[in-house]
């Protein structure tokens, strides 16, 4: 047996995928072989989801059905809304969007159907419903009454709508969908690679979604976006970033936003991210944002110029949630919204060829030895 240890699986080739590539030497990503920054350019949201679940972009018809589908399943019954009020306010916004997955996965009767087709409709309803569960904590934690979705509006317009009761001008819908095209896949990621672990002993795509949460939750992984918002609102003057870094770094702490992985010259999105901040700055920043936006740039300069390492989606993605007016908790929970694409197409390529997933560990305890006699 070999006894080779890959901590943390760096490196470590689990599995074949067909859904998406992540080529670092090259800095791309490809989902179903289109690359990313095509998509973010010319394709709405709905299409890309689509083309995760299909392997292929729609045509005018598929589209059709597609949109009427997921704004037919927008609603969460009265029974799910209850049970998500009742959730202490000082939990995380993850936490009641862990516990609206469990409970939609409780009361559906196919929940054990593990059927490709049968798996496809529970990830649709949940695409659909989503927004709308992470909306009603949205305005519960401002002390608002829950917005009812209007089917007359996009995936996007309508997430906009029940959070705020208002749709924004057309550019920064555009600048969320494009952060929902980017933070959609990305292989065998942590929370991903959950999902398929949950999969891999045949518990059902509720559990695996749950799970996946629950590693998204965390700040190494998606957890980060609201880290770099904290971070900038701690730093808050833009003339102490460099300061405030060389602390930061003497401390050895992790500076959040920054490294990936498997990108050590930059993350493939962050080009397309920042272009499309860049843009929301200039067309709807006040002073306040401005400034942080002169904070974050001089804190990307200098943690390239310190320590060689690139910002991730984390970052650009960050500050443009709060230019759009998402309060900081609401970030990951944003990003589950479009990750849910990707994790359940993983759940079916997993059941599709499924293997066990079960690594082995290197003892390090005590040799065997007898056990005592009792007392
Ligand atoms: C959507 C996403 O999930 S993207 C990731 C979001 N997460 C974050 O932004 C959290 C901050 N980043 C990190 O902690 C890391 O870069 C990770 C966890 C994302 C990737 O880490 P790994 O690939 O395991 O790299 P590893 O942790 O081994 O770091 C390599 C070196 O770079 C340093 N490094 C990497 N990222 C950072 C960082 N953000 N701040 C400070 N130092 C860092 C490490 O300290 C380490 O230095 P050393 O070799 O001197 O000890
Ligand atoms: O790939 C990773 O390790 C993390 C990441 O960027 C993502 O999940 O989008």
């Amino acid at each position: 047996m070999s006894t080779d240890i890959h901590r943390g699986l760096a490196g470590v080739v689990v599995d074949t995928t067909a859904i998406s590539t992540v080529i670092s030497e090259t800095n791309s990503l490809t989902y179903g072989g289109y690359p990313v920054q095509d998509l973010a350019a010319s394709r709405t949201w709905e299409e890309v989801a689509y083309l995760l679940w299909h392997g292929d972009l729609p045509d005018a018809g598929q589209l059709a059905d597609f949109r009427a589908a997921e704004r037919a399943q927008r609603g969460l019954d009265r029974a799910g809304a209850e049970l998500l009020a009742r959730l202490p306010a000082t939990c995380h916004p993850m936490d009641v969007l862990r516990t609206a997955v469990s409970y939609l996965g409780a009361q559906d009767p196919t929940e054990d159907d593990a059927d490709p087709a049968a798996n496809y409709a529970k990830s649709l309803s949940l695409f659909a419903k989503l927004p709308t569960v992470v909306a009603l904590d949205v305005r519960r934690r401002r002390g608002l009454d829950p917005l009812q979705p209007d089917p007359a509006l996009s995936y996007a317009e309508n997430f906009f709508h029940l959070c705020f009761g208002a749709v924004p001008p057309a550019d920064v819908v555009r600048a969320f969908e494009i952060t929902m095209i980017l933070y959609a896949e990305h292989s065998f990621n942590a929370s991903t690679f959950t999902a398929r672990v949950i999969t891999s002993t045949l518990s059902d795509l509720y559990s695996a979604v749950t799970g996946a949460i629950g590693a998204l939750k965390g700040p190494l992984h998606g957890g980060a976006n609201e880290a770099v918002m904290d971070m900038l609102a701690e730093i808050d003057d833009p003339a102490r970033a460099e300061q405030w870094l060389d602390r930061a770094l003497a401390e050895k702490r992790r500076i959040m936003g920054f490294g990936h992985r498997v990108y050590k010259n930059g993350d493939s999105r962050v080009p397309i991210m920042q272009a499309a901040l860049d843009q929301l700055v200039s067309a709807h920043g006040d002073a306040r944002i401005r400034r942080t936006a002169d904070l974050y740039g001089r804190l990307q300069r200098a943690m390239l110029a310190r320590k060689g390492i690139h910002p991730n989606l984390d970052y650009p993605s960050a500050l443009a949630y709060h230019l759009m007016g998402f309060d900081t908790p609401a970030f990951t929970p944003i990003f589950v919204m479009s990750r849910i694409t990707g994790w359940t197409a993983h759940v079916t390529e997993q059941l599709h060829a499924n293997v066990l997933i079960r690594p082995l560990g290197a003892y390090t305890g005590p040799r065997q030895r007898p056990v005592p006699a009792g007392a």
